[in-house]
């Protein structure tokens, strides 16, 4: 591998402002590079500031602190010899799948015929010949992916920077996907010399990447970097692939304060991970019946459960929050509190499920002390809307406002009425 370095970070630092005006750090002192040659995966949990880190990286956000350059020059803006390929597609639908894929080269001021030579040629490598005058809503998920990558290729960038390119299609679409993009990275049909993917699934950064990063949350930082130096393509089932996967799961998974030891309770703010409670007693079940009996392999585990690792991890941390498992070394266990749970049947369960929460999630100890003050018992949302709003982007406060109204309820520490979004305490009269 050339040691030519094409993107680097040195000590960048990116905040953005809360609600309240008050900065929320995003990203701290980041050190990276890309050289040519590699494919470098971002994992990390949602709000890590992947994205941000690519936004950075592809010249759309600057950072606030730090530097970031391309080929030793400090990147100020957009960046020719740079290309990325979003989860949305980002297509314009009114615009031809030609036309779409066209808008780079038409950016750059190339002549419609040798734009046209081009496109063509790009649609052909990426499996969409014939389909040049289709619309972005005539075609698949996966073909629009196509196009998505056709656009970001048909430049010829030096570098390709994925942000979730393959988790809005299913598994099987996903994965032949990526392994098209392997086969023109590994045969040199493109010129494309370094590749970043952000991904949520670990699975597919081992399958593709020569490092795999793990940023660190709230502020994102390099926590771990893993290299991977097995020949590409290479096969899921291989040993090796199976050990790295199961390396990473537990480098994910590891909390700082881990252990049987319930943790302390999370600050009002903490970001609770989207996990609703079906998944998680789905979890718990798994876990307590054979063959695991109460300790599993997190990748057999997941196996098993037939959930994508983007609903098992906010499920492994939810159960770790609330004291019912923990994740040590790769395996997820449970908890004694968490083999009682198990063992109970509905209304211990919900008991179990209320006390830890009221416990340990410092949110829903504090909606339920404000109910308790008030006469009626009932508060609308908005305060606590307000107060999470002073962590992070309003629309993520609403998802985790809902998180703990779904915790809540079932554990029945207050209900939520969705036609008038009071919050109140649960009605005493049915007991
Ligand atoms: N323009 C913005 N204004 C305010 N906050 C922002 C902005 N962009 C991102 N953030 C916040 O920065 C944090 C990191 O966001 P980012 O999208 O980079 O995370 P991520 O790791 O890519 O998450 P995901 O895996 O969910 O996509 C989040 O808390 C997000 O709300």
């Amino acid at each position: 591998m050339s040691t030519n370095v094409l993107l680097q970070l040195d000590g960048v630092a990116k905040s953005f402002r809360s609600a309240d005006g008050a900065p929320r750090p995003v990203l701290e002192n980041i050190d990276f590079s890309l050289a040519e040659g590699e494919i470098v995966a971002l994992l990390g949990k949602s709000g890590s500031g992947k994205s941000t880190l690519l936004r950075i990286m592809a010249g759309l956000l600057a950072a606030d602190a730090g530097t970031a350059s391309y080929r030793g020059a400090a990147v100020r803006g957009p960046v020719p010899g740079i290309a990325m390929v979003f989860q949305s597609f980002a297509l314009f639908p009114w615009l031809t799948v030609q036309q779409n894929v066209e808008l780079g080269l038409e950016a750059q001021g190339m002549p419609p015929r040798e734009r046209d030579g081009r496109s063509g040629a790009m649609l052909e490598l990426m499996g969409l010949a014939g389909f040049g005058g289709a619309l972005p809503r005539e075609l698949s998920g996966g073909m629009r992916q196509r196009v998505g990558i056709a656009r970001a290729l048909v430049t010829n960038p030096d570098v390709l920077l994925m942000d979730e390119a393959f988790s809005a299609l299913d598994v099987l679409t996903g994965e032949t996907l990526r392994d098209d993009i392997l086969d023109l990275w590994n045969s040199h049909q493109i010129p494309t010399k370094g590749m970043l993917i952000v991904s949520h699934n670990i699975e597919e950064a081992v399958m593709m990447a020569d490092r795999i990063i793990i940023l660190s949350s709230a502020p994102g930082r390099i926590r771990n970097e893993i290299r991977i130096s097995l020949q590409r393509p290479r096969s899921a089932d291989a040993a090796e692939v199976r050990a790295l996967v199961d390396e990473v799961y537990g480098l994910m998974t590891a909390r700082p304060a881990q252990g049987a030891v319930a943790a302390a309770a999370v600050h009002p703010g903490y970001r609770l991970p989207r996990s609703n409670v079906s998944h998680m007693a789905g979890v718990i079940d798994l876990l307590a019946g054979a063959p695991f009996n109460g300790r599993a392999d997190l990748p057999q585990l997941a196996d098993q459960a037939e959930l994508p690792d983007e609903e098992l991890f906010p499920t492994y941390e939810a159960l770790g929050l609330l004291g019912l498992a923990y994740v040590e070394k790769g395996d997820i266990a449970l908890t004694p509190l968490g083999q009682r749970y198990a063992a109970a049947e509905q209304t211990l369960r919900q008991e179990i499920f209320g006390q830890q929460l009221l416990t340990h999630v410092a949110l829903a100890g504090r909606i339920r002390q404000k109910l308790e003050q008030e006469a009626s018992g009932a508060l609308p949302e908005k305060p606590f809307l307000d107060l999470l709003e002073q962590f992070m982007k309003a629309d993520e406060a609403k998802h985790v406002l809902e998180v703990a109204i779904e915790w809540g309820r079932y554990g029945e520490v207050y209900e939520y009425d969705f036609h008038s979004g009071l919050l109140k305490l649960p009605d005493q009269d049915e007991e």
